[in-house]
């Protein structure tokens, strides 16, 4: 099946153009869409903020945060090329009759993306004011930040709001761990090798583990990550989102629905986690004060602007059980943290034991094979492999040694560039492909599950477990994985990044 994207021009229109997602990676994205020739030459780029400032001011700020953000030194044909697809509107957002301002900056007769790097609050007033200015038709899309919502209700609201002006084929809601090259790579290594995709359930796997830690802190954030903590924040979007790629049936085709419908079945398999066995399947922490790559760095409770009685989780380990045929008694430990060693983010699969060990001379016990799939940095996929010693020998026994088959994407790529993960949906936004982008649904049954949880917490009443920044989370999460007699995978521990 071919998908039905195209690469037109457009209006490609930045609510939030001075804000921190905006500064630190969109522009920075758009960049290097300019500098591949990925975005077409008669698009338009039009920041919305509401700063009163010229358009030559407006072009020397994006420039700046470019080449502070971008990373690497600008090259100035590139940037031209991007400086003269630049416009600016100043209004608030909020005010539906600046609106017709906006109007006189569009072509009504192409389609027009409107990204809303905005706090969600906002979404419906931006809807209703690009509505009052008559501009929306279905040639329209609109791009949606994370996290939607607080829970299940206010998701709902927000949706609603969009909703009333905008289809679901029109919705481009981001999760921008789906456009990472490595989380799309689970497609490609389950259904494109028949080595995974036929050992891939309950009979051959043992356990899933998926780790996402972060070195960085709150990074000034304090007002918005205090409302959301790491639950909300990563969890109920980016790790569940890898959960499902994992766990997900084949889907029939690479389009967006056929990928989506299988990924909303395994969010409703999710066994609910309530009162009844809240204890024995979470833990969640806050960090204090400690070292991260030799640097002291304060906790959470001291940092900038910090409320020194907050109970947020900066830290968060799950096991998670999926009540399908292909997953039953096949947990998946799922651990995600501020102010860890290292910025690490792997998948690990599990395989289960041989049934018989043939080698007990060498091993005792044979240990299982495992899939790494190192999603950031470092970025390859390994296999650990068990393995004959060369040599000879007159015990007639064979010595084994565990071996690594691994694949690194910056020696079998060399000459690629990884793509920010942004880069790679921004692109997709403008082509109108929604594959990558969550639907509704998902939204929503993600929403649902981690509510249970929430309200377990809260009934409990303990609030989360100190851990030194530094560490790898409070000591209950080895114990998490210790009750059923296995241990986080730490090979990546203490190396430096
Ligand atoms: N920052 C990040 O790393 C990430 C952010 N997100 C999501 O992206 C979205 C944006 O986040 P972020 O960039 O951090 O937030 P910021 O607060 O830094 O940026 C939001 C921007 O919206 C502008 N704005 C707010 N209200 C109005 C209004 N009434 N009229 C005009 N402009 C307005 C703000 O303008 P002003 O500066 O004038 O107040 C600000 O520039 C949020 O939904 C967030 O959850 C998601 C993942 C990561
Ligand atoms: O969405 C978010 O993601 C970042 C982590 O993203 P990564 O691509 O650097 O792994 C996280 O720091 C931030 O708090 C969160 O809002």
């Amino acid at each position: 099946m071919v998908l039905e994207t195209s690469f037109e021009p457009c209006d490609f229109v930045l609510f939030g153009t001075k804000g921190d997602l905006a500064r630190r990676k969109l522009l920075p994205s758009l960049y290097q869409l300019e500098k591949a020739d990925l975005i077409h030459q008669d698009t338009k780029i039009i920041g919305v903020a509401r700063d009163s400032v010229t358009l030559d001011e407006y072009i020397a700020v994006v420039k700046e945060n470019i080449e502070k953000f971008g990373g690497e030194a600008l090259c100035d044909e590139t940037w031209q090329r991007l400086a003269s697809k630049l416009d600016y509107v100043q209004i608030d957002m909020k005010d539906i009759d600046s609106y017709n301002e906006f109007k006189e900056h569009v072509d009504e007769s192409r389609t027009m993306v409107c990204y809303l790097a905005t706090p969600p609050s906002i979404y419906g007033d931006i809807c209703k004011g690009l509505n009052a200015a008559g501009i929306i038709d279905k040639s329209v899309r609109v791009v949606l930040e994370k996290p939607i919502g607080h829970d299940l209700e206010t998701s709902q609201i927000i949706n609603n709001q969009v909703a009333e002006f905008f289809d679901e084929s029109q919705i481009y809601r981001i999760d921008h761990y789906l456009g990472k090259e490595t989380v799309l790579n689970l497609v490609a290594l389950r259904f494109a090798n028949s080595i995974f995709a036929t050992n891939w359930d309950h009979n051959c796997i043992d356990h899933v583990q998926i780790s996402v830690a972060e070195s960085v802190g709150i990074e000034g954030r304090w007002g918005y990550f205090d409302e959301a903590g790491q639950m909300r924040d990563m969890v109920q979007n980016h790790l569940l989102q890898i959960l499902t790629l994992i766990a997900m049936e084949p889907p029939t085709t690479l389009d967006a629905d056929s990928i989506r419908d299988e990924k909303l079945k395994v969010l409703k398999a999710l066994r609910p986690i309530d009162a009844s066995n809240v204890r024995e399947n979470t833990v969640r922490g806050q960090y204090i004060s400690g070292f991260v790559k030799g640097q002291e760095v304060p906790g959470y409770l001291e940092e900038e602007g910090a409320n020194e009685r907050s109970e947020t989780e900066t830290f968060v380990a799950l096991k998670v059980e999926i009540d399908n045929w292909r997953w039953g008694g096949v947990p998946f430990y799922l651990r995600t943290g501020k102010r860890m060693p290292n910025k690490v983010s792997e998948v690990v699969i599990y395989f289960k034991r041989q049934p018989h060990n043939l080698f007990k001379e060498s091993f005792s016990q044979l240990p299982p094979n495992k899939l790494t799939i190192r999603l950031q940095p470092d970025e390859g996929v390994e296999v650990t492999v068990m393995n004959k010693v060369p040599g000879l020998t007159t015990s007639g026994n064979m010595d084994l040694q565990k071996s690594k088959l691994n694949l690194s994407f910056s020696e079998a790529f060399k000459d690629e560039r990884i793509a920010d993960a942004y880069e790679k949906l921004l692109l997709e936004v403008m082509i109108g492909n929604q594959a990558l982008f969550v639907r509704r649904d998902e939204v929503e049954a993600a929403w649902k599950w981690v509510d249970g949880i929430f309200s377990a917490w809260n009934a409990s009443n303990e609030p989360p477990e100190p851990y030194q920044a530094g560490t790898w989370g409070p000591v209950a999460s080895i114990a998490l994985l210790a009750r059923d007699d296995r241990a986080w995978y730490e090979s990546r521990i203490g190396k430096k990044r």
